[in-house]
């Protein structure tokens, strides 16, 4: 990747006694430090940067991006040293900004999406649609980088750096349209501070990651500051008013001066769902447009999947598409990996599917949207994941007590916790619930209850392919297991 802007002041950093170093590259991380590059030294949740100063500057940094807490804990290093300082109040948002002029370009048309569950959903809808109106456009996510370009991510939202010279290398590959997920994490972390964003989207919050954020008022701001990346002249916010908190979210980023593009079901919406109709495949939708009927068939199972689709198709149209066009493509979008995915249907027609439920409204949401769709019992195998937010998983329990039939709570990714004390903590809600730890035979057994008529739905895991088990990751693919439990129940695939 070429640099445009190769000193410190060209990406409008400012050091300290007037020092204004070349530059040969950025980095936050000490171990990759090489001679000539700007080491951002950043306030971690379990360390600080400024901890590896020392061996950066043994790497041969040549500029060091810190806060006053990093200045001061290496205060001894950089006393006696040529090295350009720069103390900075927000570092991070400081290092966004630079690597978004160290890298020079983004694709022209960028939108975001934040909320606790949908995002990946309306990411690849988005680029489904612009993809489908002959735009060359990609989605950045849970599932990696999709579309006209592949790649995996580790992120939801990578990184500022690394965000950035994906965004440059899409550009300059010929990219003019990205939809991008901001999880709370990202935002709080600034990695998009420095994205050009021209419209910005907003599902839903509910509960999820306290052990990170502490409370709900705390996850609201970090999700709210994605409406702090519009400029207030141009900016547009698309906001599902169904959602929970999408009032408050409107009214928020009305009060920052944005354009709001509402969709949900009441009639005052911008892009309202007039009606829905589902069938064993898909669901029949009427959507107005302002008011101006749009009859379509949607190929996903689900009704949050038609909220999903109205926030992709209003951050298109928000983002310049006409109405028209864009409506007309949704007919052809297709399923999200891993978001209620019909894995496999055994010989008596039960139907196996697989979705990325996490959260205890996920888990609702998942079940209630499957039951129109099923005459049968919902059989659900779930657990929940270790180091994460501990308070969710007796309402995760809950969630599936009060809309399953048949309950298998089984391991998601135990992570370094004991997962027996994880699948404790979400029967505790749910203590009728048959409990097995293997995942692969919690699928098994639960394929094998299916009668006519009934619908498993294995949650948690979605697109992934591994369990993370310690600090080890094993292959682990829901899609396969579900697969291989009606193949060997069944004797066919
Ligand atoms: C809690 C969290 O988000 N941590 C992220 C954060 O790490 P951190 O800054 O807190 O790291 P730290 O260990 O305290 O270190 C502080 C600083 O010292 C540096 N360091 C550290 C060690 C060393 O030898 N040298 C060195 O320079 C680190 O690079 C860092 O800059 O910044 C790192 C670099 O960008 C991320 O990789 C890391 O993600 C961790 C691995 C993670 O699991 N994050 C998850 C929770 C996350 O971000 N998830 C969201 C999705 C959530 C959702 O909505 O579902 C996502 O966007 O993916
Ligand atoms: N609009 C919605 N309302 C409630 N639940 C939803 C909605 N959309 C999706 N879900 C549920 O959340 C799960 C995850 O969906 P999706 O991956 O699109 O969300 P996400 O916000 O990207 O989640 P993550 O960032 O954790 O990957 C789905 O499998 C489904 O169970
Ligand atoms: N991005 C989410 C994904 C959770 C998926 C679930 N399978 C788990 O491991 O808890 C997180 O890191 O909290």
């Amino acid at each position: 990747m070429t640099a445009r802007a190769t000193r410190l002041s060209d990406l409008g950093l400012t050091a300290r006694a007037g020092r204004d170093p070349a530059l040969s590259g950025l980095t936050a991380d000490s171990r990759a430090v090489r001679a000539g590059m700007l080491f951002a030294a950043l306030p971690g949740t379990a360390t600080h940067g400024a901890h590896f100063i020392g061996t950066a500057l043994e790497q041969g940094a040549t500029a060091i991006l810190t806060d006053a807490e990093g200045l001061r804990m290496a205060a001894d290093l950089l006393a006696d040293t040529d090295t350009a300082i720069v103390v900075a109040e927000d570092p991070r948002a400081a290092l966004a900004c630079a690597a978004a002029l160290w890298f020079g370009s983004q694709p022209e048309t960028m939108v975001a999406v934040t909320g606790t569950n949908g995002k990946t959903s309306v990411a690849t809808f988005t680029r489904q649609i612009w993809s489908a109106l002959g735009h060359a456009a990609i989605n950045i996510g849970t599932t990696g980088i999709e579309g006209a370009w592949s790649a995996p991510s580790s992120h939801t939202t990578p990184d500022a750096i690394t965000l950035q010279k994906l965004l440059a290398a899409a550009a300059e590959g010929g990219i003019t349209h990205a939809a991008m997920e901001a999880s709370s994490h990202g935002l709080d972390q600034r990695r998009l501070d420095g994205v050009r964003l021209k419209v910005a989207g907003f599902t839903n919050l509910t509960q999820d990651h306290l052990d990170y954020h502490g409370t709900m008022a705390a996850y609201l701001a970090a999700k709210a500051r994605l409406f702090t990346r519009l400029l207030p002249e141009d900016g547009i916010a698309v906001v599902n008013l169904d959602g929970a908190k999408g009032s408050d979210m409107a009214e928020l980023a009305l009060a920052r001066g944005l354009r709001v593009l509402t969709v949900g079901k009441g009639q005052g919406a911008d892009l309202q769902i007039a009606a829905t109709r589902p069938d064993a495949t898909g669901q029949e939708v009427r959507y107005l447009w302002q008011g101006r009927a749009f009859q379509t068939r949607l190929a996903l199972i689900g009704a949050f999947q038609a909220e999903n689709v109205a926030v992709a198709a209003g951050l298109a149209i928000a983002a310049g598409d006409a109405p028209e066009a864009v409506l007309a493509t949704l007919p052809r979008l297709t399923g999200v990996r891993g978001r209620m995915q019909l894995a496999a249907t055994r010989r008596n027609g039960a139907a196996v599917y697989v979705d990325y439920a996490h959260t205890p409204d996920a888990v609702e949401t998942a079940l209630r949207a499957l039951r129109p769709h099923v005459m049968g019992r919902i059989i659900i195998v779930f657990g929940a994941g270790g180091d994460r937010d501990r308070s969710k998983r007796p309402l995760m329990g809950e969630a599936a007590r009060k809309h399953a039939d048949v309950l298998y709570v089984t391991d998601d990714n135990p992570r370094t916790e004991d997962p027996a004390a994880i699948r404790a903590a979400v029967m505790a809600a749910c203590p009728e619930a048959n409990e097995v730890g293997d995942r692969a035979e919690a699928i098994l057994r639960a394929v094998d209850a299916l009668l006519p008529g009934d619908a498993l739905l294995i949650a948690g895991k979605g697109h992934e392919s591994g369990q993370i088990i310690g600090t080890d990751v094993y292959p682990f693919d829901d899609v396969e297991q579900a697969s291989v439990a009606v193949a060997a129940l069944d004797g066919v695939i």
